[in-house]
Parts: structure tokens; C-alpha cells; sequence
């Protein structure tokens, strides 16, 4: 992703894993910023670091006192029991388990303390990705996929947050036991201590290699899952679609064939670990026979103790693992980058729609909006999909606006809560340009009853109150009154407790949409916006609701954007759109006197089928 991608240009559909990996520059700045953020619990850190630092220091005692008890086991078997010797013996033997518990305690604390400031950092990622995914706009939600951002929520969040205990604590680990570990060897044995780390730098590079070949498949599996929760999220979402088109064997196919291309890039991944893994493998027990070797010729000699040798052997041992964990580290650094890269290019995003610096709140007087020669494109469209809309609407006033499929209704709705922002001209409420007034106090004020009747799984109630939880009972109960589902709701076992299931999947179409008109209706908007949104609902309902509202309408606006005439002919004024322009305007009268579009519409939806002209009633 690039920030152009985020902010403006817009690729619809296109994926948000396609990002390439960060420069060297960039993924240096991403990995400082990630430390900083992990600065912020400076105790933690502090105690981690200081814990992973001693519990390294106490192991490197571990093998040192292994020899040395070798060697005072083999002096109490030339001396006999109830010697000094034996004294010696207990005394290290108790050294070591005092040694060993300490660094347990310690790599406790490192562990603990670890995973806490991981945990918090992933977190306070986590609030700050959800924060801003909720303030983006809709043209960012347009272009990017929910099932990318998914990814980008889970994985690469993770990749952030275990970038502290993989990555930062491993520098300290091996920092400690390699740095100090080599020179306590080194000067014991001059050869034996470069034999023993003889096979250090070849299992640190293979490792380093195995790690960062896998990374680059990583990413490119990334991608892959990416497209697999895509498929699922898709399919999920639309699970009714695709049982109602008996298209469960295409969908199948769909997910089979992206989980196959994640499958077969997981196989890979196992050649690439298991061939690497053989080859250190091999390293490191070549390493362990040569000092075997060469050790074994010096105690023979005399020139070491048998305890020597096998403190070199145990530090050998000691040292395999970090060591070939250090590809781990590479990774973890390479992978913080590129998924920090990616994140923070999202929390970076300049936010297309937001309050302007001198933005106030919207203040209603006598609830006057106007549209004034708006014009509107989408991003990205080659053409106005709005040009020169003009109107004017009073608080009591009803308009309606109708018009072919496509010709820009749901648009002109979309802008008055600056889903989206007008092209040219402006749209004012009480005089003030809506641009200029906080968003906060602009939806407070704007209620949009949209096309897709979206609920929550939870229940009516809670469905009903969402733009307003702390509603009184009576207030809900009225809301569903207007819209004309209290009696429904009162006769169902649970009343306004009932859940309505996963999106609402448990109420009808109809149920639905009138529950979301409740739900608007509670925020008691000053301007209130019908897209479309009695379309499920029977004329008579609709009717009904409309009566009920009477007196709700009188002191705001009310747009009604219908395709059935029944359901806005009786509003103050009629616009006609089309092709993103209103091409009549007028109430129904003056409408039907035109004789133009609205006429041709009325007659083809309401005029009884024997007053019809010949030729209408042939269309
Ligand atoms: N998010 C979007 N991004 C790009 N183009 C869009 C977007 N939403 C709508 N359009 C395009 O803008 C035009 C107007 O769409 P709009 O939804 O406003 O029409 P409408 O009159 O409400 O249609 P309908 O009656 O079918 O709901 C259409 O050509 C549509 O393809």
C-alpha cells in the first residue's frame, strides 16, 4: 500500500497486501518507532531487559561449574568419601543449583515481563488500528477489502507486537552469550575455544538465510491469506446468495484453489526449514567431533582436565540454540519492519473527510438545508456522477426524489453526512457550509436511513438505541411506534430483549428495514434521509409509518428517495434526477402537468391500467 493508495487514487477492490518490502531507510524508522512505542512501559522494558541479561550471565556459570564438578567427582575418587574433596563437591554441586535456580527465576521474570510489554504495545496497536479504520471514509472503504484489513489487523499486528520478545531480547541474549561466552572459552583453550565456535558462523549465516528465505515467502503467503479471508469473508457474508444459486460447488472451488496456492507455499516453507535445519544439524555435530577430538588428544595428554572438556562440550550445547534462533531474530526484525511499514501507513493516512481546524459545532435554528450547484465524482470515475444539484428544504418539508437506477439518488444522500465530500458548490444547513461544522455534531444532526438494513447481533433494543444507549424505554418504545414494529415487538417471548441474530438474519426484510427507520429516528435528527429504505415494506405499512411520522416531520426535513411513486408523491417537491442532474422539479400536480419523465413513471406505476395510453400500456 502507499499512502497515495490510501489517501486519494483509488483502485477499487485492489489489495492492501501488495506492498513490497520497506526500504532500508523506511524499515530503520519503522523499527525505531516500534521501539519508542515499547518505551512507553519503561519499567517493564527496563526489568526485561535486566532479567534477560542476568539470566545469560548465570548460564554461562552453568557450564564452568559442570566442569568443575567433573573434575572434583574424579578428586573424590582418588581421595575416598569424607574428604576435602567431597566438601568441594557438595559445595559446587550446590553453587549449580543455586545457579540454576536464580536463572530460572530470571528467565521467568524476562518471560513475563516480555510477553506484558509485547501484549500492551499489541493493544495500544490494536485501539489505534480500530480507531482509525472507524474514521476513515467511505471511499477508503470502497477501495480497500475488508478481508485485507483483517489481515493487516491480525497478522501484521502480530509481527509488531512480537517484535519486542523475538527480536529486541534476542540481541541481549545472544549479545551476552556469544560476546562474553567466546572470551571465557577463548581464554581457557585458545584452539579449543575457536573449535567450539567453529560452528557458529556457518549456523548463523544458514540460519540467517533459512529465515530470510522464508520471510520472502512469508510475504508472499501474507498475500495469500489475504485473498483466502477475502474469499471467506465474501462468502460468508453472502452464504444466502450462494445456497439460493446452488453455487456451494463454485465456492468450494474458489476457496480450494486460493487454500491451495497458501498450501502449496506452507510446503515450501517446510523444504526450505527442514533442508536448512539438516544442514546446521550437521554443522554443529562436526563441530562437537572435532573437540571431542582435539580435547580428547589434551586430556589424554595432560594438558586439560577430562572437567575442561566437558565445560567446553556443555557450553557448546548451551550456545546451539540461541544461535540458531538468530535467523529468528533476523526475522523478526525484517518482519517488524515490513508489517510495521504497512500499519503505520494506514495509521499515518491522511483522513480525506474530517473536521476542518476552525470546524464548529452545527448549530440548528430553523433547520434550512440547501444544496447549492453540488457537483460530485467519485474518486477514481471518469465522469460527474453529480453536476449542478440545487434545492432548497424548509424544516416541515418533505422532498422526494426519485429517478432511473444509477442516476445518482443515493449520492445526493450520502453527501449531506459527508460520507463523502461535494466536487464543487456546497451544501449549507442554516447557512453553514456542512464542510465547516464538526462531523461530530453534523451526524447528530443528519439521519440516514440507508438502502441495507444493517442490525447487530444483539438485541431490538440495543438495535434501536444504538446512536443513542442511554435512550429511556418510553423514548425506544415510541421510536418503534412510529416506525410501526412495537406491536410485532411486544408479541414476541423476549419483547425488546429479543436477539435478532447474526445481522438481523432472524426478522424479516421488512422487520429489518423498519427497525433501522426506528433506529434513525431515535437521534431525532434535524435532517432525516429515507434511501430507498421502504422498499421491503408493504404500501400499507408504509403508509401507516408515514401517518405516524406526521407530527415527528414537522420540525425537521425529511428526503424521501424512493423508486415507488406511492411513497414520496405526496412530499412538498419532487426532483427528478437523472444522469446526475435534476431534470424536473415540482410537486406531483405540477409534475403530472409537465407530461414529462415523473408523468411517464406515474403512468407506467399508478395510473389504473384502463386510463393508459395505447402506447404506455404497450411499454
Ligand atoms: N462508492 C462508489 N464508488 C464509485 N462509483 C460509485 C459508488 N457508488 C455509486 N457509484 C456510481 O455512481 C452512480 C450513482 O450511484 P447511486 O447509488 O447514487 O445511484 P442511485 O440513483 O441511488 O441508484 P439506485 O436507484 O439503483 O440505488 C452509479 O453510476 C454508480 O455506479
Amino acid at each position: 500500500m502507499n499512502t497515495q493508495a490510501i489517501g486519494g487514487a483509488p483502485e477499487r477492490g485492489k489489495s492492501f497486501a501488495h506492498v513490497a518490502e520497506a526500504s532500508w531507510g523506511k524499515g530503520l524508522s519503522t523499527l525505531l518507532r516500534i521501539v519508542r512505542m515499547t518505551l512507553r512501559h519503561p519499567w517493564q522494558v527496563a526489568i526485561t531487559i535486566v532479567s534477560t541479561f542476568i539470566a545469560a550471565t548465570l548460564q554461562l556459570f552453568i557450564p564452568r561449574l559442570l566442569g568443575r564438578a567433573i573434575d572434583q567427582a574424579q578428586g573424590v575418587m582418588a581421595a575416598g568419601a569424607g574428604t576435602a574433596a567431597e566438601h568441594a563437591l557438595w559445595n559446587t554441586a550446590l553453587t549449580l543449583l543455586v545457579v540454576s535456580i536464580l536463572r530460572g527465576l530470571f528467565t521467568m521474570a524476562q518471560n513475563y515481563y516480555g510477553e506484558a510489554v509485547g501484549h500492551q504495545t499489541g493493544y495500544e496497536l490494536r485501539l489505534a488500528f480500530y480507531e482509525k479504520i472507524q474514521r476513515l471514509s467511505f471511499s477508503f472503504h470502497d477501495r480497500v477489502h475488508t478481508g485485507d484489513l483483517i489481515t493487516l489487523g491480525l497478522l501484521d499486528l502480530d509481527g509488531v507486537r512480537m517484535f519486542f520478545s523475538t527480536g529486541i531480547l534476542r540481541v541481549v541474549l545472544l549479545g551476552v552469550l556469544i560476546g562474553v561466552g567466546a572470551y571465557l572459552l577463548i581464554s581457557t583453550d585458545l584452539v579449543l575455544g575457536l573449535l567450539s565456535l567453529s560452528f557458529v558462523p556457518f549456523v548463523a549465516w544458514r540460519s540467517s538465510v533459512t529465515q530470510l528465505a522464508l520471510r520472502s515467502t512469508w510475504l508472499t503467503l501474507q498475500q495469500r491469506l489475504s485473498v483466502l479471508s477475502r474469499v471467506m469473508d465474501e462468502n460468508l457474508g453472502g452464504i444466502r446468495v450462494v445456497r439460493a444459486f446452488a453455487a456451494q460447488r463454485h465456492e468450494l472451488e474458489k476457496f480450494d484453489r486460493a487454500k491451495q496456492d497458501a498450501l502449496d507455499l506452507a510446503t515450501e516453507r517446510v523444504d526450505i526449514r527442514v533442508s536448512n535445519t539438516s544442514a546446521m544439524n550437521f554443522s554443529f555435530l562436526a563441530a562437537m567431533g572435532l573437540v571431542l577430538w582435539f580435547g580428547g588428544q589434551k586430556v589424554i595428554a595432560g594438558q586439560i582436565s577430562v572437567g575442561t572438556l566437558a565445560q567446553f562440550l556443555t557450553f557448546m550445547t548451551i550456545l546451539q540454540m540461541p544461535v540458531r534462533q538468530l535467523g529468528l531474530m533476523v526475522n523478526s526484525f525484517a518482519r517488524a519492519s515490513t508489517c510495521g511499514t504497512r500499519l503505520f501507513e494506514l495509521l499515518d493516512a491522511e483522513l480525506d473527510i474530517q473536521d476542518a481546524p476552525d470546524a464548529k459545532d452545527l448549530v440548528i435554528t430553523d433547520g434550512v438545508l440547501r444544496f447549492d450547484n453540488v457537483g460530485f465524482r467519485y474518486a477514481g470515475a471518469g465522469r460527474a456522477t453529480l453536476s449542478g444539484i440545487s434545492f432548497e428544504a424548509r424544516s416541515g418539508e418533505t422532498i422526494g426524489i426519485v429517478g432511473p437506477p444509477g442516476s445518482g439518488k443515493s449520492t445526493i444522500a450520502h453527501l449531506i453526512p459527508r460520507f463523502y465530500d461535494v466536487t464543487s458548490g456546497a451544501i449549507t444547513i442554516d447557512g453553514q457550509d456542512i464542510s465547516k461544522v464538526t462531523l461530530q455534531s453534523l451526524r447528530k444532526a443528519v439521519g440516514v436511513v440507508q438502502q441495507d438494513a444493517f442490525l447487530f447481533t444483539t438485541s431490538i433494543e440495543n438495535n434501536i438505541a444504538y446512536g443513542n444507549p442511554w435512550a429511556r424505554e418510553t423514548r425506544i418504545g415510541q421510536a418503534a411506534e412510529y416506525a410501526q414494529l412495537h406491536n410485532y415487538i411486544i408479541g414476541l417471548p423476549a419483547g425488546y430483549t429479543t436477539v435478532v441474530g447474526e445481522r438481523g438474519a432472524s426478522l424479516s426484510g421488512g422487520q429489518r428495514q423498519r427497525l433501522t427507520i426506528a433506529r434513525s429516528l431515535m437521534l431525532r435528527p434535524s435532517v432525516l434521509v429515507f434511501d430507498d429504505s421502504t422498499a421491503a415494506i408493504d404500501a400499507g405499512t408504509e403508509q401507516r409509518i408515514r401517518a405516524a411520522m406526521k407530527r415527528f416531520a414537522r420540525d425537521r426535513v425529511t428526503l424521501i428517495i424512493s423508486h415507488r411513486l406511492s411513497s414520496l408523491m405526496h412530499a412538498d417537491q419532487i426532483l427528478f434526477v437523472e444522469g446526475g442532474r435534476i431534470v424536473e422539479r415540482g410537486t406531483h400536480e405540477e409534475l403530472l402537468a409537465l407530461g414529462g419523465r415523473y408523468r411517464a413513471l406515474y403512468d407506467l406505476q399508478l395510473r389504473p391500467e384502463d386510463d393508459r395510453p395505447a402506447a404506455m400500456g404497450a411499454a
